[in-house]
């Protein structure tokens, strides 16, 4: 056994380079410059050196005694590069006069070449491990362990399954979970996501957005929004997901125009307002970028046969990812619904009348599906239901499982399943009550009433919505002259920075604004939870407008009860509020409000008109409303809502992933590894409380880190802590400052070569060991997240200076007990004496490398084969009877499955960082 000299154990080693190591010719690395490359030995003078560094035409005069050289070389095996470009494999090597002749074959063509060591390129990798330990540069031995661990971490998080689902600042509602899983994972997701008003559509998009963006499944994104919610949307987005994008309004088109990319190419995630697609220049210029999802909130506002429909169609082609958003999808109509639902995906729905058909069919199947769900025994009648609609005579329903595939598979072929999401209120529960004031009013004008109402209720807050802005605003001008009460309006007439400054005052509990004045504009995706008194200060035609006024309180966070004021003067108000209590619509979520609607409309119109008051009638309309509302929402809740509920969350898969997000979140110990890596490079973190602390970057701070600025920002781990502290950072595995910090291991050298002194009697003082970590991973286009199944990951190959492979035997975690820092000069000392064969022995640890690879990939093989296999098999399955399973859905997932098996017959093995071990007992 080679045993490192007794020198060099005491430390006191002055010089190791002698005259006769040096000739011109030779190529050398410089110690504390690596980054100049390989240099050039040119000259040779008394005691002086002279080096070129070809790569950088720079040139460095040396004193041969203190030359902080490394003599670079390769060994029998090694690939070489020439200065031509080509690499070559070294066979056999000879040295003449100190120089190295390397014999071996070129790797493209084949053919046998000589190469001087002059000739050779002058790029290395300076920060592969290799050159670094040549040319003796080591961390320290924490540094190295972190390393190992922030690789290892990483692995793991990508292969949790809940990636992008761990780190928003927001509670872990099963429901949203599950939409968001279930769309993000598609290779296309093309769906409708139409939870009712205030359950988090916004929430599951972030979600999805996430999850798709940190699995590499989608890069560029076009999210668009009414003009009214883009501040919101952008806040909500960095607030809740800490992501940025970039609001592309008229104005900063305009500025983007000047530079010679395309407009809307400058960024990857852009928001822009409902407006611009209609603006006869950028929504042309939205189509020269190949968006791959695009996101539309309040879908329903848009017609998909208008001009705006029409230029969406053009922006989502079939390859395009598209997730429409909306509450009250049926608010245009259902037949506009069904044209979205064409939009999404055409094969599926293109025929309006089967559709209709379809509507009615709900009622037997939710029968079925809600036996199947609750794990009951199928009547006879509804096996012969399920006969004729699945059109196969026989059927499995013995087991839980067997049941949970039929389920899933009437789901899937029957309901709108795979396009459209709908939670509902009732189902995920935990809503406030809410309690109407009625308020007949006979001469008093409602601007007085209005006053009343706010003195008597002094300290309270209130949301007011009404029709116009010219209302809005002449109210708010009664209140400020008769009593000096400031609103906040919220309107049309203002630019979109007035509204969000308006919205944001009223929130504001320092400024006791008593009152915020919105027209229509304030109805929908608004966030006024905070908020426990609505003003209906007029009735809107429609019931689902009515029912997006009321969703801005009596939403997701709503802690109290909810108020709702109605002042009525007149008989048009009296007419609307009859027929609306008839169906109930103050009193709960009204999910019938779109089919009333139709029914109803033209009476509710015609009654308005009259000159004089008809109580009679009015009666009437009551009674059928009142009757027709009870028979919808029976039929709604037996069938299409209860498929729909069934649809949207399936319990046991959205508690599973509840439950993974808190394991991964509590066996990955992220706030260990944080403070070590804040340690190491040069922030300083100080605990404020349990749960929170303080962290700011140091003179000492290694790398710019994004989000750290110098005067330093609050940090908790905890989630309900961060949902009660939207000032403070939360941070998780997701966040991007912790995603950096991974990468920043994953990229550069940080800690990839290290000497660590062992402490063992039984050993030879002065013996040495090897330790070498393989980097594996696959080489894969980054839509097809090959991590989720062969993450990079680390293999550990341990040998001792013979090279016997110890791996097994000496277990990571008992040698890293026995180890113990050494100093930067020290170490640096000892590699000058052992770089030789530790290059020479490096060679000899591919091979169990690859060994330790072989059942990693067969893992993965077989991964892939079993779950993207079933997932073929499901989708083979239901294509022969359902058009909604198209044939480029299944390709699709055989084209990622045959990808990534391709990719797993090669994987590639790099060198990813050395630890030598040298034995020095105390
Ligand atoms: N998981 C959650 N944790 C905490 N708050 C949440 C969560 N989900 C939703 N919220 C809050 O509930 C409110 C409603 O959510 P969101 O705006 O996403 O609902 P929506 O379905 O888009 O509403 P609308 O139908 O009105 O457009 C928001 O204030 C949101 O921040």
């Amino acid at each position: 056994m080679c045993a490192l000299s007794n020198k060099l154990i005491g430390s006191r080693i002055l010089s190791i380079h002698d005259a006769s190591q040096f000739a011109v010719g030779q190529r050398w690395l410089s110690e504390t410059e690596t980054e100049q490359g390989l240099g050039l030995l040119t000259q040779i003078e008394g005691r002086m050196l002279t080096l070129l560094f070809p790569a950088t035409e720079e040139i460095r005069h040396y004193a041969m005694d203190a030359a902080p050289l490394a003599r670079y070389q390769l060994f029998v095996d090694d690939i070489g590069s020439h200065q031509a470009g080509w690499n070559f494999r070294v066979e056999k090597i000879e040295t003449k006069q100190g120089v190295h002749h390397y014999f071996g074959t070129r790797q493209d063509s084949g053919e046998a070449v000589t190469v001087i060591e002059t000739q050779l390129a002058a790029n290395v990798a300076t920060s592969h491990p290799l050159t670094r330990i040549l040319a003796g540069k080591v961390h320290r031995l924490d540094l190295y362990r972190l390393r190992q661990q922030a690789l290892k971490y990483f692995g793991q998080w990508q292969q949790s399954g809940v990636v992008g689902l761990l780190g928003a600042r927001a509670e872990l509602l099963p429901h949203q979970l599950y939409v968001a899983d279930q769309v993000a994972n598609r290779a296309l997701p093309r769906v409708m996501l139409a939870d009712e008003v205030g359950l988090g559509k916004t929430i599951e998009a972030g979600y999805i957005i996430q999850r798709r963006l940190l699995t590499g499944r989608s890069k560029r994104l076009l999210i668009i929004v009414p003009d009214a919610l883009c501040h919101q949307w952008l806040v909500e987005l960095q607030r809740r997901f800490g992501l940025t994008v970039s609001l592309f309004d008229e104005q900063r088109c305009e500025q983007s125009l000047s530079g010679e990319q395309a407009v809307f190419s400058t960024e990857q995630r852009v928001l822009i307002p409902q407006s611009l697609l209609q603006h006869p220049l950028w929504s042309d210029e939205l189509t020269e970028v190949n968006w791959d999802l695009v996101i539309i909130d309040e879908a329903h506002q848009l017609n998909p046969t208008s001009a705006a429909g029409l230029k969406i169609r053009q922006l989502c082609p079939a390859e395009t990812g598209l997730i429409l958003l909306t509450a009250t999808p049926e608010q245009a109509g259902l037949r506009a619904h069904f044209d979205w639902l064409t939009v999404l995906d055409p094969q599926r729905f293109h025929d309006y009348p089967a559709f209709c058909r379809e509507q009615e069919d709900y009622h037997q199947l939710a029968d079925i599906a809600a036996t199947l769900a609750t794990d009951h025994s199928l009547s006879t009648s509804q096996i012969d239901v399920l006969t004729e609609k699945l059109g196969q005579q026989e059927f499995a329903t013995e087991t839980s499982e067997q049941r949970h595939h039929l389920l899933t598979e009437l789901l899937d072929r029957h309901a709108t399943g795979r396009v459209m999401f709908r939670n509902s209120r009732s189902h995920v529960g935990g809503f406030p009550k809410r309690i109407l004031h009625d308020y007949p009013l006979t001469s008093d004008s409602k601007a007085d009433w209005l006053l009343q109402l706010l003195k008597q209720q002094r300290g309270e807050k209130f949301v007011l919505i009404c029709a116009s802005s010219s209302l809005a605003l002449e109210l708010a001008e009664f209140l400020r002259v008769k009593a000096g009460i400031y609103a906040a309006l919220f309107h049309e007439q203002q630019t979109l920075i007035e509204r969000d400054r308006a919205a944001a005052y009223f929130a504001n509990p320092e400024e006791a604004c008593p009152i915020l004045i919105c027209s229509e504009l304030g109805s929908e995706g608004r966030n006024f939870q905070f908020v426990q008194h609505l003003i209906l200060f007029d009735l809107p035609a429609h019931p689902d407008t009515l029912e997006q006024r009321i969703g801005r309180l009596d939403r997701i966070g709503q802690a109290s009860e909810v108020h709702l004021h109605v002042p009525l003067l007149g008989w048009q108000d009296q007419v609307r509020f009859t027929w609306y209590q008839a169906m109930a619509a103050f009193a709960q979520p009204n999910a019938i409000g779109s089919g009333l609607f139709a029914q109803f409309r033209d009476q509710v119109a015609a009654l308005e008109q009259l000159s004089s008051p008809e109580h009679g009638p009015l009666q009437t309309l009551a009674t059928a409303t009142q009757t027709a509302a009870q028979e919808l929402r029976e039929q709604v809740a037996q069938g299409r809502d209860r498929l729909q509920e069934l649809n949207a969350c399936r319990p046991a898969a959205a508690e599973q992933l509840v439950n993974s997000i808190e394991a991964i979140t509590e066996q990955l110990p992220l706030r260990k590894f944080l403070l070590q890596f804040w340690e190491h490079f040069g922030l300083e973190y100080d605990s404020l409380d349990q749960l929170t602390g303080w962290l700011r970057p140091t003179e000492h701070l290694r790398v710019p880190l994004s989000g750290i600025n110098d005067e330093g920002l609050t940090v908790t781990f905890d989630r309900n802590y961060a949902l009660n502290h939207e000032d403070v950072v939360y941070l998780t595995w997701d966040h991007p400052h912790v995603q950096e910090a991974l990468e920043l291991f994953a990229r550069e050298p940080f800690g990839s070569t290290c000497v660590g002194l062992l402490n063992n009697r039984a050993l030879a003082a002065g013996t040495w060991f090897l330790e070498v970590n393989f980097k594996t991973e696959i080489l894969a286009p980054a839509h097809l997240a090959g991590q989720e199944f062969y993450p990079p990951q680390l293999l550990r190959v341990f040998v001792d200076s013979t090279g016997r492979n110890l791996s097994e035997r000496v277990a990571a975690e008992a040698l890293e007990a026995q180890l113990r820092h050494v100093d930067k000069k020290q170490a640096r000392l000892i590699l000058k004496q052992l770089r030789s064969p530790i290059q020479q022995l490096l060679g000899s640890t591919w091979e169990p490398a690859e060994q330790l690879q072989q059942p990693l990939i067969e893992r993965a093989q077989q991964r892939l084969q079993t779950q993207l296999g079933q997932q073929i098999e499901r989708l083979r399955y239901l294509s022969t009877r359902n058009p909604a399973v198209t044939a480029e859905d299944i390709e699709q997932v055989r084209r990622r499955q045959h990808t990534l098996m391709q990719a797993l017959t090669a994987p590639v093995l790099q060198l990813d960082s050395i630890r030598v071990i040298v034995n020095v007992p105390q």
